[in-house]
């Protein structure tokens, strides 16, 4: 018997998901076929990802969010601003919230401009990693690499990326890969490109990957508010950084938008 799926599409700085309004929680998180197939470009709707939006006895929702290989993923920053927004959206929320997701609990605001200011969990400070950069929990797990300037456009991060991904220092869990070129004058932002574990590929945007890079850039004379440009839009990391070397009042700040919605066909 085959049955119809209500959803809606949304992006933040071009990381886009499939969002379900799932708060009668009919659907089967165990699914990874289905979330794959929703998630598949050719056969589906096609997204980086799919999140759930559901209730919960403490928090104003829950975020579920899976990566687009169909397995439930760790925290996702652009999701987190587009789940903010799509709660807005069905009037879950008014312009402020407390939710929870894979990492635990968030602040978010959104301004007039649809502008979502997205609280991060704290982040331990960051380890460096022999040769390739330093590694950073922002929710998801981040390699942060420096590139040389004027290289990052021509950069292969598919192949470099997926070389570090697979490498002997992360197969098991897998990491995403930042590669970062530092601003070639005061006031340009950062750049970032990132490979992401879960999608397997190169997004044009990954919100946990530029609140790294923000945090990393600290050791390199980058101060607060810290400005990234991604192929997929520009986006904003505030931070404050503790006497330890850790980080708190963490907050990832950008657009997420609305872009369509629709009903599939599932079997
Ligand atoms: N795109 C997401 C990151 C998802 C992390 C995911 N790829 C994983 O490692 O589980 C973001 O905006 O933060």
């Amino acid at each position: 018997m085959s049955t119809t799926l209500h959803f809606h599409k949304y992006q933040g700085t071009g990381n886009d998901f499939v969002m379900l309004d799932d708060r009668a929680e009919t659907f089967d998180a165990a699914d990874h076929a289905l979330v794959r197939h929703l998630c598949d470009r050719r056969r589906g709707i096609g997204a980086d990802g799919l999140i759930l939006l559901r209730n919960h006895p403490e928090y104003d929702f829950e975020m579920v969010y899976f990566n687009a290989d169909g397995h439930l993923g760790s925290m996702c920053g652009n999701g987190g601003r587009c789940t903010v927004a799509f709660a807005r959206q069905l009037g879950v929320i008014e312009t402020e919230t407390h939710f929870l997701a894979a990492d635990g609990p968030h602040e978010a605001r959104i301004d007039a401009d649809g502008t979502v200011h997205l609280r991060m969990q704290d982040v331990a400070g960051q380890q460096p990693l022999e040769g390739l950069g330093v590694f950073l929990d922002t929710g998801s797990p981040h390699v942060v690499r420096l590139q040389a300037a004027g290289t990052l456009a021509e950069l292969n991060v598919f192949a470099e990326g997926r070389a570090i991904r697979y490498g002997e220092l992360f197969h098991e869990k897998g990491t995403n890969i930042n590669f970062v070129e530092a601003p070639a004058a005061p006031g340009q932002p950062w750049q970032v490109r990132t490979y992401e574990r879960g999608v397997e590929d190169e997004t044009l945007s990954c919100g946990t990957g530029v609140t790294a890079v923000a945090l990393a850039a600290s050791q390199h004379g980058a101060t607060s508010p810290v400005h990234l440009r991604t192929p997929g839009g520009d986006l904003r990391v505030e931070f404050q950084t503790q006497p330890d070397g850790s980080f708190q009042h963490v907050y990832l700040i950008g657009p997420a938008t609305r872009v369509f919605e629709g009903k599939i066909d599932v079997a």
